[in-house]
């Protein structure tokens, strides 16, 4: 038998995440397989925001986080995967995985050549697919316009922008310190950072934006800051919502009057999008942002935080800011 350890929803997240949600499980799984069968062990895991939404009711108490991870063959009765073989899929959040219908249960990953297997987690994986699609096919970028990004230095905001630099536009990208603003300027190459919680959006648009010269807008964030942006638009232009982080955690927080006005006054297309949409087009962005990569136009960062007993940890740390970049588990 192997001791597979997991974490399992303790209570449903209801206002801000907490430890007290989490209840570490631990269950021996056989390691004599039948036929088709595989034993996987985590490498890596990941933490992403959207985990939170679904765990927000009392009938998923006791599951398994959902989630993605790395993980490697330990044990094979199936040949197209033999030990030590690496795949990707929705395990969730667990050290190790008896697959029994692997055709069902592994997902098709991105060819990692010499990247980290990490990436497949990130700029290679959905956060990845995330910023190629829910940017290129909502706000249809073009040469000399000007692209605002809330998350800027977040997993999916990080790639947009430099995404929209690549493009040929002008990168207005906001985040929560002035490190991240410091990164995503100098190393990134956006053309103004602002750290949100020290200027105003408004104020800051007026700078870098001035007379509503806002193109394209990839929100990440939601709630009042992306009820501004949108006063600041060019008229016709053409918004992404990908997320709202702002308002997962604390669903008290004000989100409007809603912005009808402004995108009825600059006729903007207002779009919001999974990432699942593309999904039979992943490798045309796989594609594209290995290419990126090795050409240096794309780079990324982890936060990543050792050992699976810290994963809560690591998901809170979303909803706080602790990281740059993708939160990654290491195992
Ligand atoms: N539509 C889709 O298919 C997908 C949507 N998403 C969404 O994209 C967004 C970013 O996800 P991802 O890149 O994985 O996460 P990030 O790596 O950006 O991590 C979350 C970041 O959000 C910021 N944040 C947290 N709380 C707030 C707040 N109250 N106000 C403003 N910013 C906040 C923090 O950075 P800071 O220091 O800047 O505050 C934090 O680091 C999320 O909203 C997520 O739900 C992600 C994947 C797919
Ligand atoms: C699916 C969650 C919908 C909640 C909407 C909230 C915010 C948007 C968001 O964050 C969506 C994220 C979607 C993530 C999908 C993740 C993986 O399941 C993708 C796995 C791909 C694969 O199996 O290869």
């Amino acid at each position: 038998m192997v001791l597979c350890k997991k974490w399992t929803l303790a209570k449903p997240f209801i206002g801000k995440v907490t430890p007290d949600n989490f209840k570490l499980v631990k269950e021996d799984i056989p390691e004599k397989l039948n036929d088709g069968e595989l034993l996987c062990e985590a490498v890596y895991l990941t933490v992403d925001p959207y985990m939170r939404v679904g765990a927000e009711t009392g009938n998923a108490v006791g599951n398994t986080l959902f989630g993605e991870q790395i993980a490697k063959v330990i044990v094979s009765k199936n040949a197209k995967y033999p030990v030590g073989s690496i795949v990707r899929m929705r395990a969730g959040w667990r050290t190790h995985t008896l697959v029994k219908d692997a055709e069902k249960e592994i997902s098709r990953s991105a060819e990692m050549g010499d990247l980290p297997l990490s990436l497949m987690l990130g700029a290679m994986g959905m956060p990845g697919m995330t910023a190629y699609f829910g940017f290129l096919e909502l706000c249809q970028p073009k040469a000399g316009e000007t692209v605002v990004v809330s998350g800027a230095a977040g997993a999916v905001g990080s790639l947009v922008g430099q995404i929209a630099k690549i493009k040929g536009c002008k990168v207005i990208g906001f985040a929560g310190t002035e490190e991240k603003c410091k990164w995503i300027k100098e190393e990134l190459g956006f053309d103004f950072a602002y750290n949100y919680k020290k200027t105003d959006v408004d104020t800051a648009l007026k700078e870098a934006a001035p007379d509503n010269s806002v193109d394209c807008y990839f929100d990440n964030v939601g709630g009042m800051f992306t009820v501004k942006v949108l006063t600041h638009m060019k008229t016709f232009g053409r918004v992404s919502i990908c997320g709202s982080i702002s308002n997962y955690n604390d669903t008290s927080v004000p989100t409007g009057p809603l912005p009808f006005f402004s995108i009825l006054k600059s006729q903007l297309r207002v779009e919001g999008f999974i990432v699942l949409r593309w999904y039979s087009r992943w490798e045309e962005g796989e594609t594209a942002m290995r290419q990126w990569i090795k050409e240096g136009k794309i780079k990324y960062k982890e936060h990543v935080t050792e050992g699976f007993e810290k994963m809560p940890d690591a998901f809170m740390g979303l909803f706080e800011g602790r990281n740059t970049g993708k939160a990654i588990i290491k195992m």
